[in-house]
């Protein structure tokens, strides 16, 4: 038997739905990765079979997958490429739409296809939106080869770096889609993430790390079991107000 859906799951379907009434025919599409990202994609998967007419790359193999197997046409990584519109979860949010994410272990393809879309739309249960980034761990795309000297830089830095284990077997470590490691780092409160992002990205072998700054356009987030639209510097308003991206 299926368990219910729990309150939680019923945020990330609502704020997929609410992201998916600005996909206009014929978008360019970047597909993202996580519980919330696979609700947005099962549900235009379903719009696709309606006639809704979208391309779109995935940010994982995980997702990729799923889209193909609900009939999303899907374009390979090629020069050139930009999408009209990414759509991704996160592990967390600030107010300036400051992200934390890497928790599923899809940041480098996330940031890549992010990075080369128009906008960035974050879709996010109420749990997500912190006023300061830091309590769930940063991720580290790390290569095997380089990790003990990555492990004691990040250690200087305060990190508390932790290995990531793979998924059901805590003896192995966990591999993403690039075969490299995820490394946790617990950095308590992060007052200065973009500080902190210069710091990580001088460490060599750290592929990407999980801050993505001044990527997000905009974000919804469900408040009072509605979904709202933040935006940067804006107070937020309810998705209804929007009638196409915010
Ligand atoms: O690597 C995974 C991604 O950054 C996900 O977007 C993030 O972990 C959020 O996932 P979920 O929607 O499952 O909380």
């Amino acid at each position: 038997m299926t368990p219910a859906p729990t309150l939680q799951d019923q945020e990330k379907q609502l704020a997929a739905a609410a992201a998916l009434r600005w996909v206009r025919d014929g978008m360019l599409l970047g597909l993202g990765t996580g519980s919330t990202s696979a609700q947005f994609i099962i549900q235009l998967g379903a719009a696709v079979q309606n006639g809704l007419k979208v391309q779109g790359t995935a940010t994982s193999l995980a997702s990729e997958a799923l889209a193909r197997q609900l009939g999303i046409p899907l374009l390979e990584p090629r020069r050139g490429l930009r999408f009209d519109l990414a759509v991704d979860g996160a592990d967390e949010l600030d107010h300036q739409l400051r992200l934390i994410k890497g928790g599923g272990g899809a940041l480098l393809r996330e940031k890549t296809l992010e990075t080369a879309s128009d906008y960035l739309l974050v879709i996010a249960d109420s749990s997500k939106l912190v006023p300061t980034l830091g309590r769930f761990p940063l991720p580290l795309e790390v290569v095997p080869f380089t990790l003990p000297w990555v492990l004691d830089a990040v250690a200087k830095l305060g990190g508390a770096p932790v290995v990531r284990p793979a998924v059901g077997d805590p003896s192995t470590p966990y591999f993403t889609d690039q075969r490299n490691h995820i490394v946790d780092c617990h950095f308590g409160q992060i007052a200065d993430p973009e500080q902190l992002a210069r710091q990580l990205e001088q460490i060599p072998g750290i592929v990407e790390h999980g801050l993505f700054l001044g990527l997000a356009k905009a974000a919804i987030v469900i408040q009072g079991g509605q979904p709202m639209v933040l935006k940067p510097g804006e107070a937020a308003r309810p998705a209804s107000e929007f009638t196409a991206l915010p």
